[in-house]
């Protein structure tokens, strides 16, 4: 204990002194290469504020892996991955295992300024394991953004500062759930993400009750976590139309490899469909922009494996004109710190679903970005500004 404590604070002033040194330029990343020496990793585990409920699984706490590279130069890249068992595939386990006996020795000793060419090693080394490689290319992009002395958002083209979330609404009872909602209202929230999908129609009166409970001037979006066959789905959401539910969208109504079943849902409710579990890769998004099976994409970094696929689905969404929401999965500040850099560069992620960091009931991470509630505030620090973590062993 006495140890982490020790190494946490001793990263801080580590930090500081890059940001100071860095800043009257006497140290000049402009003829460095800054080569990956190391990786190393530890956990973190974060109880939650209430548990977190959907159609697939009950989380009590946020349980994830902290990657950290090590460089030649002193400088740290922080990734994060949670285990996701029922979307993604990953356990610790796995996520660790991947990194220590493939991802490891395949970019160890590569240069940060050879950018694309890890990046494409990365993602050429195995294949599966998103979560894996999101935690390692967020790392890199991490540290790519101190080699140029810029914060990520910027390095990716953006000028955003600023960005609002909604929370997300577990699925319980339509009284507890209108309950909850109120809450989030009372704290400044505009936007609720409701979950469903338990129970078609239990699913209805949660919603009347909602809606109910916050007002017309609300937003509400739905996820229903594959929770519902096509024609259940359809039904359901007819339903809500009829009853004059208003609803922004419906996330992944079905099951994620029913395409076919996604755009049966799409073509027969004005509820527009948002395309969730259904895409990790840029060939998924593809495949359901060309069927035109869904109305949006969620975009999360955890199942892309990271920024470098990200940024591919946001090119196709912007060639096919359709809209992307940045999401999570149950994950701490590091990672959502990157995903909302990758938000505030691309105009076309419209939607933001980044609450993981307002979830828990402490925060281990010192730096990156900025969680109030609702509100999301990047830094003017190089990468992810990440300073340090408290972390266990894992
Ligand atoms: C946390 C976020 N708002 C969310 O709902 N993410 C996922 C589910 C994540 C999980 O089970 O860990 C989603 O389906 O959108
Ligand atoms: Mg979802």
């Amino acid at each position: 204990m006495a140890e982490t404590v020790f190494v946490f604070f001793v990263e801080i002033i580590i930090f500081k002194l890059k940001l100071i040194y860095g800043k009257i330029g006497i140290i000049n990343h402009g003829g460095e290469v800054m080569k990956i020496t190391a990786i190393e990793m530890e956990r973190i585990s974060v109880p939650l504020i209430r548990p977190f409920k959907t159609a697939l699984r009950t989380v009590d706490s946020v349980e994830d892996v902290i990657v950290k590279i090590i460089t030649d130069t002193g400088n740290i890249g922080y990734g994060e991955a949670p285990p996701t068992p029922v979307i993604t595939g990953d356990t610790i386990g796995s996520i660790v295992g991947a990194i220590k006996e493939v991802i490891s020795k395949n970019i160890i000793g590569m240069k940060i300024e050879d950018f694309e060419e890890i990046l494409i090693k990365l993602d050429k080394c195995m294949i599966k394991n998103t979560s894996a490689k999101a935690a390692v290319d967020i790392a890199l992009y991490d540290l790519f953004g101190q080699l140029y002395g810029a914060p990520l958002y910027k390095i990716l083209g953006g000028g955003k500062k600023e960005l609002v979330t909604d929370i997300t609404i577990s699925v319980n009872t339509p009284e507890q759930m209108a309950l909850d909602s109120l809450e989030a209202v009372k704290k400044g929230y505009t936007t609720l993400k409701i979950k469903v999908g338990k129970d078609s129609e239990m699913d209805i009166k949660r919603l009347k009750a909602v809606r109910e409970a916050v007002g017309e001037e609300i937003k509400l979006r739905i996820d229903a976590n594959q929770g519902w066959t096509p024609k259940e789905g359809v039904r359901i959401l007819r339903k809500m139309e009829d009853s004059g539910i208003d609803i922004e969208f419906v996330e992944q109504p079905v099951n994620a490899y029913d395409i076919d079943g996604l755009k049966f849902v799409t073509d027969n409710v004005y509820i527009p469909v948002m395309a969730d579990e259904s895409v990790f890769s840029p060939k998924d998004a593809l495949t359901i922009m060309q069927k035109r099976a869904a109305d949006f994409i969620n975009i999360k970094l955890m199942k892309t494996g990271g920024i470098y696929n990200a940024l591919k689905i946001c090119s196709l969404a912007e060639i096919y004109g359709i809209q992307c929401m940045i999401g999570c999965m149950l994950e701490a500040k590091v990672s959502v710190t990157a995903a909302a850099h990758l938000a505030a560069a691309k105009s076309v992620i419209t939607k933001v679903d980044l609450d993981g960091p307002v979830l828990c009931k402490e925060d281990p991470v010192t730096g990156g970005a900025v969680f109030t509630e609702s509100l999301i505030k990047l830094e003017n620090k190089p990468g992810l500004g990440i300073e340090g973590i408290k972390t266990s062993k894992l």
